[in-house]
């Protein structure tokens, strides 16, 4: 479990990434250490990237249903104009932001602000999924998430695609991915070719 860092009484700011596949818990642990930093009354804005709108146009949503309201936002220089005095930010889906989401991150840690940013580390067919890897990259604290395959119920590394679309970005649920292991997700691949 991660533990909040304080080492001085000094207003540092940091980066917290929390990675993983579709259904391995990322969205429920933002909300769990946001609920936190609520709890001990500190300022916080929370954000989305606004094509995200599975569940709620607004909240943050786990698959569980577990939510937080946030802001929808279309670019990440949002997110900096949105985030005057602030002592946390927390950020989901963090796969779609536009590049500059790595900058932003930055700046507001440089501000002395605690940023906590969630998103998929790999697409449906095993690639780094946008700013991901950057952000890994600048990151002070990794968390890596594991859903259960669900064909052998083994750790589950990616998110499989059940649907013909080819597209890097494609929104869905259990519908459209489910996670697996690699020896699942390898065989997956296989019998999709052999269709
Ligand atoms: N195959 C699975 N492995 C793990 N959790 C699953 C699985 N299928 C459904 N879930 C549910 O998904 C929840 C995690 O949801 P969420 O935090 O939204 O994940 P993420 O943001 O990583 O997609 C789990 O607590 C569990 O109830
Ligand atoms: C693997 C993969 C996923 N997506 C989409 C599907 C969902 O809408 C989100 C991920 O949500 P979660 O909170 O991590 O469950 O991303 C995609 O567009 N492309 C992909 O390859
Ligand atoms: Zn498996």
């Amino acid at each position: 479990m991660f533990i909040e860092p304080s080492l001085t009484g000094e207003k540092r700011g940091w980066i917290e990434v929390i990675c993983g596949s579709m259904f391995s818990g990322k969205t429920e642990e933002l909300i769990r250490r946001l609920k936190r930093v609520k709890i001990a009354n500190l300022k916080i804005e929370i954000f989305k990237p606004s094509i995200d709108v599975r569940y709620s146009n607004v909240d943050v949503v786990s698959h569980d249903d577990n939510a937080i309201q946030s802001t929808p936002v279309s670019s990440s220089q949002n997110i900096l104009l949105l985030s005057q005095d602030v002592d946390v930010v927390g950020i989901d889906e963090a796969q779609f932001f536009d590049s500059e989401i790595v900058s932003v991150c930055e700046i507001l840690a440089r501000k002395g602000i605690r940023v906590i940013i969630a998103g998929l580390d790999m697409d449906f067919k095993g690639n780094p999924f946008g700013p991901m890897p950057q952000l890994l990259a600048v990151a002070d604290y990794i968390t890596k998430l594991h859903a259960i395959c669900v064909k052998c119920g083994n750790i589950a590394n990616v998110s499989f695609r059940k649907t013909p679309q080819k597209g890097q970005v494609l929104l869905g649920e259990k519908d459209v991915y489910e996670p697996r292991c690699r020896k699942c997700y390898a065989e997956g691949l296989i019998e999709n070719k052999e269709a």
